[in-house]
């Protein structure tokens, strides 16, 4: 294959001088392994997290020498933190957002302090992850009904996918068409249902994503979330990719995040890999916002009787054991898998439906545990 190689690349970033002013990043050990793929090329540098706010110069100064080299058709440069500098050991306290409401009667929080050593986005309040220790477990229907939730209780909402290899949003939203851009960088989110939503599903055909590698999938999800028009927002949900692996570990770590949401299913296994997401989240000291155990019990779609069959409450027992909080039970429903797979999700398409209500009630604690006030009295819970 002809075109530009890592060497050549690793050549002309010789040219960009490092915050000293007096080497260049190659020399100072800040680039990340070069990926090229298709005349686009992918690395981070990486910089001490406390400057990582002034050195976006630096940059757009590599993107830029990058793509004006002959047979480079573009570049994707990140910025990435380096934890050892600076970010010291102390305990991060939970960020405590004061809800008020603007002239249009919408809920907001002033802007928080982003957690220690990592850079908030700014206009975004609250960025919160939603997380499963395996697939599978309704992470994502999780993600999109909440994220409607936090809206009902007069919330601004965002959704960021950042299951980079298998995208949910544009299914679940039933978004389609690509994003706009201004001036060819920041990318305007996709919005429906009230929701502004960014997922690599809108931006790559997914075969594409899947001969990525990590920090490929690292700088697309700091571009998904950095380099996205979200306006202002109270809270940014992050659905992220299932497992706890390196790959979400260090999602964990990047993405500032005020806390997170775990998903499980009542069983023990689904039970032991819950516990594997709580032990991520505080290795790197995310809060755990709290547990949600969905597919909990199942509702006969004929008559509405309940059948606790799946041993439901495990989540509640686990949640109770470590200390953090339950946030709620959602029931096996055909309706929340139909209308989830449809992209018509039950909070907005049967607001006034139990289930709907349920997902209303895990938001406020959500919103709750973030140190939020409740915004609107959640209507009464109509039986479907
Ligand atoms: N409470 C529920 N009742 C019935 N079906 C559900 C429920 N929650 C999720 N599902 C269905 O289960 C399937 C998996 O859900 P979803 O894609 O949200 O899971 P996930 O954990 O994000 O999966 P993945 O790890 O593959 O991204 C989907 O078909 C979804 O409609």
């Amino acid at each position: 294959m002809t075109g530009v190689t890592k060497e050549q690349v690793l050549e002309t970033l010789k040219t960009v001088r490092g915050p000293d002013l007096e080497h260049d990043i190659v020399e100072l050990g800040m680039v990340s392994d070069v990926f090229i793929s298709d005349g686009k090329v992918y690395f981070s540098i990486t910089v001490p997290a406390e400057s990582a706010k002034e050195l976006e110069p630096l940059r757009l100064a590599a993107e830029r020498v990058i793509k004006e080299m002959p047979g480079v058709k573009g570049a994707l440069v990140a910025l990435t933190a380096d934890k050892r500098a600076g970010s010291g050991a102390a305990p991060v306290s939970r960020p405590q957002p004061q809800a008020g409401h603007d002239h249009h009667g919408h809920a907001h929080a002033p802007q928080q302090q982003p957690r220690a050593g990592k850079l908030g986005v700014p206009g975004i309040n609250a960025i919160i992850a939603v997380a499963s220790g395996k697939g599978g477990v309704g992470k994502s229907t999780t993600a999109v009904n909440l994220s409607l939730g936090l809206q009902a209780n007069g919330l601004r909402v965002g959704i960021l996918d950042a299951d980079i290899y298998g995208p949910s949003m544009p299914r679940l939203l039933k978004i389609s068409g690509r994003p706009t851009q201004i001036d060819g960088r920041i990318i305007n989110p996709m919005e429906n249902y009230g929701l502004k939503v960014m997922s690599m599903g809108f931006l790559v055909d997914e075969d594409t994503a899947m001969i990525w590698r990590g920090p490929m999938v690292q700088s697309a999800l700091m571009q998904m979330l950095r380099e996205v028009a979200w306006g202002e927002l109270d809270v940014l949900v992050v659905d992220m990719p299932p497992g706890t692996g390196d790959a979400q570990l260090t999602m964990a770590q990047q993405v500032p995040l005020a806390g997170a949401v775990i998903v499980s299913t009542p069983q023990d296994l689904a039970l032991v890999d819950a516990r594997k997401g709580l032990n991520m989240f505080k290795k790197v000291e995310v809060p755990v916002l709290g547990i949600v155990e969905n597919m909990s019990y199942f509702i006969a779609p004929d008559t509405g009787t309940r059948y606790d069959i799946f041993g439901h409450g495990g989540a509640r027992k686990e949640a109770e054991r470590i200390g953090v909080p339950f946030l709620g039970e959602v029931p096996l429903t055909i309706n929340i898998r139909e209308t989830s797979d449809a992209g018509t999700p039950l909070v907005a398409t049967e607001p006034n439906g139990i289930v709907a209500g349920i997902y209303r009630e895990i938001a406020a604690k959500v919103w709750q545990q973030l140190g939020g006030q409740p915004q609107r009295a959640a209507p009464a819970i109509v039986f479907e």
